[in-house]
């Protein structure tokens, strides 16, 4: 520590006095900085509808990490200039995100990881009516789950990208990913106060949440009927109305429902992690560390898949992640059975890219870009357990 450290508790608290004074004098010049770059985005000849730009975000929050000097975490640190950011975008124009509700589901929680506290939260009851808000303008963006680390994609996320709104309200296109999170996922079994001592005739929660509970479940509650509902926050909201029920979800659903915590992280696997999306109506522009998600057919021939990836071996690019579907919409399966959902390493602008796409094509029954999105970058309030 430098020898001129103040010694005594008064003199040091001065000094953090003085400190939060500049701070604050920063933080407020910053904000200055983003209602200028609001203007200078409405008076632009090509305006882009929304003023949050997550390519810009990942890459201030990538800068922070790389030059935190210590000593609060990497994680620590980006989590309080995502706070900032989301401040100042507020500040610029408020911006309404959609989710899965209601209140206290790790949906929420993601929706406050990728966004900030800056965001209006529109809390829908389940995850097509989140696509359809985004989809018809109701509100700015959203965020859903795609796929957890122990039970496997959302088939319901995956569909709707994939194929758009089962009553065609809307078409898949019309819905792109502009980003993601990671979020690590504890689950926690929920009771009311009155109700802890007691053995509950039913357990509910979503049917992820159960299938990542499921051997936790068969040891300690076997026989006790398990209950599918829309959402953890529904379980909670249900739990909260009656002593019969206990409920299986996130902390922040005990705290939102005032629900005790029976037996804490009961997920099966201690990695348990669920990554996100965030879904807009615009494409956003490359950010140097980008993903872009792919929907496709192929023809059902012997050596058909080795065909189709074998460009982007060649060009070197990253497949991280590969996961075929039953095709479920007409245009996709007269003559294709199954679809194939590839994540690259890379932007669909990027001349490589577009390269190993065109070299897939014949290959394809059908190819769609999902979006091509900045890779999270990990920003939390606490540092994470995994
Ligand atoms: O750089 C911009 O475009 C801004 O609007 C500023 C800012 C920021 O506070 O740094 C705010 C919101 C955007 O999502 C990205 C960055």
């Amino acid at each position: 520590m430098p020898g001129d450290w103040p010694a005594t508790l008064p003199a040091v608290r001065a000094r953090i006095d003085a400190l939060d004074s500049e701070l604050l004098r920063l933080i407020s010049q910053r904000a200055r900085l983003a209602e200028r770059v609001a203007e200078i985005k409405r008076a632009s000849a090509e305006p882009t509808g929304s003023f949050y730009r997550p390519e810009r975000e990942a890459q201030v929050l990538s800068g922070i990490r790389a030059k935190n000097p210590g000593p609060l975490a990497d994680d620590t640190v980006a989590w309080l200039f995502r706070e900032i950011m989301s401040a100042c975008l507020a500040h610029e124009q408020p911006l309404t995100v959609s989710c899965l509700g209601p209140v206290g589901t790790f949906s929420e929680q993601a929706a406050v990881r990728a966004f900030g506290h800056g965001a209006r939260l529109a809390l829908e009851p389940g995850i097509p009516e989140v696509f359809r808000a985004v989809a018809a303008g109701a509100v700015d963006f959203g965020v859903v789950p795609v796929e957890n680390s122990t039970e496997g994609s959302v088939s319901q996320t995956l569909d709707a990208l994939a194929f758009g709104s089962a009553g065609s309200t809307w078409s898949a296109g019309d819905v792109l990913i502009c980003g993601e999170v990671s979020l690590k996922i504890d689950q926690q079994l929920l009771a009311r106060g009155d109700a802890l001592d007691t053995t509950p005739k039913r357990i509910v929660s979503h049917a992820q949440s159960l299938a990542q509970c499921r051997e936790w479940l068969d040891v300690h509650y076997p026989g006790v009927e398990r209950i599918a509902v829309q959402s953890n926050g529904e379980a909670a909201r249900m739990a909260a109305e009656s002593p019969d029920v206990y409920a299986i979800g996130p902390q922040l659903a005990a705290e939102r429902h005032e629900l005790q915590v029976v037996a804490a992280n009961i997920q099966d696997s201690v990695f348990n992690t669920t990554r996100f999306v965030v879904i807009g109506r615009e494409a956003v522009p490359p950010s140097g560390q980008d993903k872009t998600s792919l929907v496709l057919s192929i023809n059902n021939e012997p050596g058909t898949l080795a065909k189709l990836l074998a460009p982007l071996a060649e060009a070197g690019i990253d497949v991280t992640r590969i996961e075929s579907r039953p095709a479920r919409d007409r245009a996709w399966n007269r003559k294709w059975d199954y679809v194939f959902f590839i994540d690259i390493e890379g932007h669909q602008d990027d001349p490589q890219i577009q390269a190993a796409l065109s070299r897939m094509l014949p290959f394809c029954g059908r190819l769609g870009v999902l979006g091509s999105y900045p890779r999270a970058v990990s920003a939390a309030p606490t540092a994470p357990t995994a």
